[in-house]
């Protein structure tokens, strides 16, 4: 429908019945498409899967048939494919609160229903190695960008038709996927507890501060991908794998297998929870 947009002294204006409308600046939508996605009406399928990095859009390309990229702008790429007969669309959503706030209202309002973060993630826990898969039951909430959604009583945990799909799957393809609590912070040095010249201290501080809480691992989405998608109306769930353990001090060099994997378990998780809501 872009066609129908006219720019006119640098004032986006769309044809409504006939009459000349600009840009809302409260609403920035312009005939039905967002101001940070690149897509708009009908170009998404009901599931999503939601890397934090852009170039797993393109590996998303390995697990869908017919993976297409419909384009990118700042951080967020998004891309459609087909697992056996179902439509999974794929969208980065950056990294942190701020921007995955976009991403997941932007998702909701053209018609996504469903969304699976597919990130990597720090692991706390020690029994759980580099490499290994992780369903996400709940995120611990540190504020940011989905404070502005749910007060922070209110706790974010994935919809337990995603987190029970996304464990049959993981079962099926004979992984040994663990349930874990995300801590997400939108700060990976200091907030994550690594040193950072002169903040040593100040970082030590805090990762006795995390390892206290007794979660699992971090990352930087999951709270905003599941208080925020939640209370946008989606449905909400996250597969980890874990890129590094804190718990060993060990780093996964070659990590693209194992993003594969988890890319593998999510498409299947994707198609199985599009096909239900069919039903
Ligand atoms: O693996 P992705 O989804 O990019 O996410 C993880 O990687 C980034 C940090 O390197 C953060 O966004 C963290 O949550
Ligand atoms: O240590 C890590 C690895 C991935 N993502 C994070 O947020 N932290």
């Amino acid at each position: 429908m872009a066609h129908r947009t006219l720019t006119i002294l640098e004032i986006d204006f769309r044809l409504t019945e006939g009459v000349l409308v600009p840009r809302s600046a409260a609403d920035p939508w312009l005939d039905g498409r967002p101001p940070h996605l690149p897509c708009g009406p009908g170009d998404l399928p009901e599931v999503c899967l939601l890397p934090g990095d852009p170039a797993r859009v393109d590996r998303a390309a390995a697990v869908l048939d017919d993976f297409r990229v419909l384009g990118q702008n700042r951080e967020f790429r998004v891309g459609v494919g087909r697992r056996g007969e179902v439509e999974v669309g794929v969208c980065s959503t950056g990294i942190g609160g701020p921007s995955t706030e976009i991403a997941l209202v932007e998702l909701a309002r053209l018609g996504v229903r469903t969304v699976l973060r597919t990130g990597g993630m720090g692991a706390l826990s020690a029994r759980i190695a580099p490499g290994d898969l992780c369903v996400v039951t709940e995120a611990v909430r540190e504020g940011g960008a989905a404070s502005w959604y749910a007060d922070p009583e209110v706790r974010a945990l994935s919809s337990p038709e995603v987190r029970t799909a996304l464990a049959a799957t993981a079962d099926r393809a004979g992984e040994r996927a663990h349930g874990i609590t995300v801590l997400s912070c939108d700060s990976y040095y200091v907030g994550e507890g690594r040193p950072v010249p002169g903040l040593e201290d100040r970082a030590a501080r805090r990762f006795a501060q995390v390892e206290a809480l007794g979660v699992d691992a971090m990352d930087m989405e999951c709270e905003t991908v599941l208080a925020v998608g939640a209370a946008v109306g989606l449905r909400v769930g996250g597969l980890l794998v874990a890129h590094a353990s804190r718990a060993t001090d060990s780093w996964l060099e070659d990590y693209e297998p194992a993003q594969l994997r988890m890319l593998r378990v999510a498409a299947d998780a994707a198609a199985r929870l599009s096909s239900e809501g069919q039903r």
